[in-house]
C-alpha cells in the first residue's frame, strides 16, 4: 500500500482517548474494511457477556465464581453493597497502613522506620507488583522493593545478601490468594530463616495478603503478624494488581495508588463502549482475532520502547497465556487455544531478535508501545538536532515500517508518559481485551486447569524422593544405581525420575547422599553417607 493510502487508513482506524492520552493504531493490521462488520454480531455478544460479568454473573463457571476485578476501581459497581464496602475498606486499610509505615507509627522492632520491602509471591501474586514497582519506581521511593518470586534457594540468597544489614528495617509482604502455594510458602519460610539468622523475629516484620481462612491467613493470625489484607475468590490472581496484591506494595513504595486506580477506572469506562470503533480493548481483541485467525496462529511480540515497561511483557505473558491458553472451549470442545506472548523492549531487541522478525519465520505480530515523553526535563543533543529520545522514537518508527514492508503486521499503542494513571490504564486495557477476545473464541478466561497438572506431578516427585531417601538410609552400606533403586522400590517405570532425583540429591549437602560417578552417567552409584 502506498504511504498516502496508509495515512488515510491510519486516520480512519486510529482510536484516541484524549482523557487517558492513549491511542491505539491498528492500521498495520491487514484486515479488510468488511472485517469489522462481519465480526460485529460476535462482538456485541462479547459486550453483553462482559456486562453480565460486571453485574456479578458467575462468569467463571468451572469454579462457580464471579469475576470482579473491574469493581476494584469502581466499588459502586459491585453487585452488592457489602462487596462495595469491603473493597473500599480494603483500600482504606492499605493506605492507612502505608501511611503509618511511612510515618514510623508502624516500625521495625528497634523503633526505626521500615525502609525496605520484601514482597514474597508468585504468578499473579508477584508479576503485577513487580511490573508496577519497576515501571513507577524512582530514586525517591519511600521504600526499596525486593522480591522472592520463586523457590530458587540461590535466588533468595542473592536477594537477602543485597538487603544485607537492612533486613532489620525490612517489612515482608507475603502474598498468596490461595495461601497454600508451595513456592510462596517456601519463600516465607526462607525469609523467616534469614530473619532468625539475623536475630530478628519474622512475625514482627511481616504482613500477609491472602484469602480469608487460608493456610497463610491462619499462620499470620496465630503468629501475630503486623496485619492481613484481603483477597477475594472473585478476583483472579492474574487480574489482582488493583486489589491489595498490587496496591499494598505500591502504596508502601510511595506510588500514588489512587491515580493508578483512576487510570484503570477511566480505561474501564472507555472499554465498556459497545461501539467497536470507540472501544480500544475491542480494537485490540479484533486485531488479535484477525492476525491469529482466532486460533493463536501467530505469537504476540511486545515491543515497548521504554525501559520502564520491560516487565509489561512478562506481566502480559501470564495475563494472556493463562487466560487464553485452553484445551477446551466453554462447550467442552477440544480447541487448543492461546496466544504466545514474548518480548522485552525496543530498541534493545532490535539488536537481538528483530532480524528474525523481519526476515525469518513470519509467525508473529508485533505490538509497539510508544511513550511520547522522553524524560523529566529537557535532553541534550547527541548530535545536531537529535536527542537520545529522538533516536528511540526513530527506531520505533523505523522498525514498525521495516516490519510492515515485509508484511509483518503490528498494532501500536501510544501513551503520553508513564504515570500511575497510564500504568493503570494499560493494565485495564489488556484485562478487557483478554476478556473480550476470550468471548470471541468461546473460552473461559478465568480458570487455569492446566496449572494443576504440574503442581500434582511435582508432589509425586517429592513423595518419591522421600521413598528414595528412606531406602538409601535403611541400607547405608549399599550403593545403588538408579535402575537398582527403582527396582528395589518396585517403581521400575519411574527410573528416569529416580535418576534425576538422585543426581540432584548428590549435588547438594542437605540429605547426605553421595555419588560415585560412572563413565556413563546413568550408571553412577549412589549411597547415603555413613553417620
Ligand atoms: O496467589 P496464589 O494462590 O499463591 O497463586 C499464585 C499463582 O498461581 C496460579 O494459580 C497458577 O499456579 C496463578 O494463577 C496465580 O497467580
Amino acid at each position: 500500500m502506498q504511504k498516502k493510502q496508509l495515512w488515510e487508513l491510519y486516520k480512519g482506524r486510529l482510536y484516541h482517548d484524549a482523557g487517558l492520552e492513549l491511542s491505539v493504531d491498528s492500521s498495520r493490521m491487514n484486515y479488510a474494511d468488511t472485517f469489522l462488520s462481519e465480526m460485529e454480531p460476535r462482538l456485541q455478544k462479547a459486550y453483553q457477556e462482559m456486562t453480565e460479568l460486571e453485574e456479578g454473573a458467575v462468569a467463571n463457571a468451572d469454579e462457580q465464581r464471579m469475576v470482579g476485578h473491574y469493581w476494584l476501581r469502581a466499588p459502586e459497581l459491585a453487585p452488592t453493597a457489602e462487596l462495595g464496602d469491603e473493597i473500599r475498606g480494603a483500600l482504606a486499610s492499605v493506605k492507612a497502613f502505608a501511611a503509618s509505615v511511612h510515618q514510623g507509627n508502624i516500625a521495625a522492632p528497634d523503633n526505626q522506620k521500615f525502609v525496605n520491602l520484601l514482597v514474597i509471591g508468585i504468578g499473579g501474586s508477584a508479576l503485577g507488583p513487580q511490573f508496577v514497582a519497576d515501571s513507577l519506581g524512582s530514586a525517591r521511593d519511600r521504600m526499596r522493593v525486593f522480591f522472592f518470586d520463586n523457590t530458587d534457594p540461590d535466588g533468595m540468597d542473592k536477594v537477602v545478601a543485597e538487603i544485607g544489614a537492612g533486613l532489620k528495617h525490612t517489612l515482608a509482604v507475603v502474598i498468596s490468594k490461595s495461601g497454600g502455594t508451595k513456592e510462596t510458602r517456601n519463600g516465607m519460610l526462607e525469609a523467616r530463616r534469614a530473619f532468625e539468622n539475623a536475630g530478628l523475629h519474622f512475625a514482627a516484620q511481616a504482613v500477609a495478603v491472602t484469602g480469608c481462612d487460608s493456610e497463610l491467613d491462619r499462620t499470620a493470625s496465630q503468629e501475630g503478624w503486623l496485619g492481613t489484607f484481603p483477597m477475594w475468590d472473585w478476583v483472579g490472581g492474574r487480574t489482582s494488581v488493583t486489589s491489595a496484591v498490587g496496591l499494598l506494595p505500591a502504596a508502601l513504595q510511595g506510588i500514588d495508588v489512587d491515580r493508578l486506580l483512576e487510570g484503570a477506572r477511566l480505561c474501564d469506562q472507555s472499554t465498556r463502549s459497545r461501539s467497536t470503533r470507540e472501544n480500544p480493548a475491542a480494537l485490540l481483541a479484533l486485531s488479535w482475532y484477525h492476525t491469529t485467525k482466532g486460533k493463536g496462529a501467530r505469537d504476540m511480540v511486545l515491543l515497548p520502547y521504554k525501559d520502564r515497561l520491560i516487565l509489561f511483557s512478562r506481566y502480559l505473558q501470564q495475563l494472556i497465556m493463562e487466560s487464553l491458553g485452553k484445551e477446551l472451549d466453554r462447550d467442552g470442545n477440544l480447541v487448543l487455544q492461546g496466544i504466545t506472548v514474548y518480548g522485552n523492549k525496543g530498541s534493545t531487541d532490535q539488536h537481538a531478535y528483530v532480524q528474525q522478525l523481519r526476515e525469518g519465520v513470519p509467525n508473529f505480530f508485533a505490538t509497539f508501545i510508544e511513550v511520547l515523553k522522553d524524560r523529566e526535563g529537557a535532553s541534550f543533543e547527541v548530535e545536531p538536532g537529535a536527542t537520545s529520545g529522538d533516536y528511540l522514537s526513530g527506531f520505533l518508527q523505523g522498525t514498525r515500517s521495516a516490519l510492515y514492508e515485509k508484511e509483518r503486521e503490528s498494532v501500536t499503542i501510544t501513551i503520553r508518559e508513564i504515570t500511575p494513571a497510564t500504568v493503570g490504564a494499560l493494565i485495564a486495557l489488556y484485562e478487557r481485551a483478554v476478556g473480550l477476545y476470550a468471548s470471541l473464541i468461546n473460552v473461559n478466561a478465568y480458570h487455569q486447569p492446566g496449572v494443576e497438572a504440574g503442581k500434582k506431578a511435582a508432589g509425586v516427585v517429592l513423595k518419591l524422593q522421600g521413598e528414595i531417601l528412606e531406602m538409601l538410609r535403611r541400607q547405608p552400606s549399599r550403593e545403588f544405581t538408579c535402575e537398582d533403586l527403582a527396582m528395589t522400590l518396585a517403581r521400575p517405570e519411574e527410573v528416569e525420575t529416580v535418576f534425576s532425583i538422585l543426581r540432584h540429591l548428590a549435588a547438594n549437602p542437605d540429605h547426605g547422599i553421595e555419588m560415585t560417578a560412572a563413565p556413563r552417567i546413568w550408571e553412577s552409584r549412589f549411597k547415603a553417607r555413613q553417620k
